[in-house]
């Protein structure tokens, strides 16, 4: 299971110090949409020049005019860009088209997709799927992803599983059990603990411990 370090409302400078100060026990480097939406680009590029053997993944949420948000994050060093899972098939096509073109792989974000849509987006079996329980109903309803969602269907189908969406080391368990997801996706749990170098450690022994 490999960690994915969400980097959300940061300043890149910060978002740089907090990764080298848990880079030795993450695996991918997610530069969030708040990054994206705030600095653009520049934050993917300085992400990629400062950690350049880790896989980056630009969270870009696109939902529409995809070759061209899709070039663009690719030619900054995402090595994975998002896609709303909700997007038009044809939307969905074209981020799958782009990303074979430049050697990247693409994630589908399920956020509000339903069971029929995340059936029909089972056939593009390169993506990664992402079951995500969004920040709005973390702080408004207390929810956590504990990996309810689609986890029937995902093993039934044999494809790339992520989970985010206020995941702990509390949770991890739980999370292991339903989804077993390949990548598990984390942010606020490493970014804004107290000590952030010692909540990433724990983490990574959690999971080579299979906790
Ligand atoms: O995708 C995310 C969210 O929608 C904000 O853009 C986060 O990266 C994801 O939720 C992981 O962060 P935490 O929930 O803080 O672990």
């Amino acid at each position: 299971m490999k960690i994915q370090l969400a980097l959300d409302r940061l300043e890149i400078a910060d978002a740089i110090q907090i990764t080298r100060m848990v880079e030795d026990s993450i695996d991918w480097i997610e530069v969030g949409t708040s990054l994206i939406k705030e600095f653009g680009m520049a934050s993917v590029r300085e992400l990629k020049q400062a950690f350049p053997a880790k896989t980056i993944v630009a969270d870009m949420k696109t939902i529409d005019n995809a070759r061209y948000e899709f070039e663009m994050a690719f030619r900054s060093g995402a090595d994975v860009a998002t896609v709303m899972g909700v997007s038009p098939l044809v939307t969905i096509d074209i981020c799958m088209e782009v990303a074979a073109r430049f050697n990247k792989k693409v994630m589908f974000d399920l956020l509000n997709t339903s069971e029929d849509q995340v059936r029909e987006l089972m056939n593009y079996r390169d993506a990664i799927f992402c079951a995500h329980v969004s920040k709005d109903e973390q702080e408004e309803s207390g929810e956590r992803n504990k990996g309810t969602k689609n986890g029937a269907l995902f093993t039934e189908n044999e494809v790339q599983v992520a989970a985010a969406g206020g995941i702990t080391i509390e949770s991890l368990a739980a999370l292991r059990k339903s989804l077993n997801p390949s990548v598990v996706i984390v942010g606020s749990a490493i970014t804004k603990a107290s000590n952030p170098t010692q909540a990433a450690a724990r983490l990574k022994q959690a999971v080579l411990k299979g906790e």
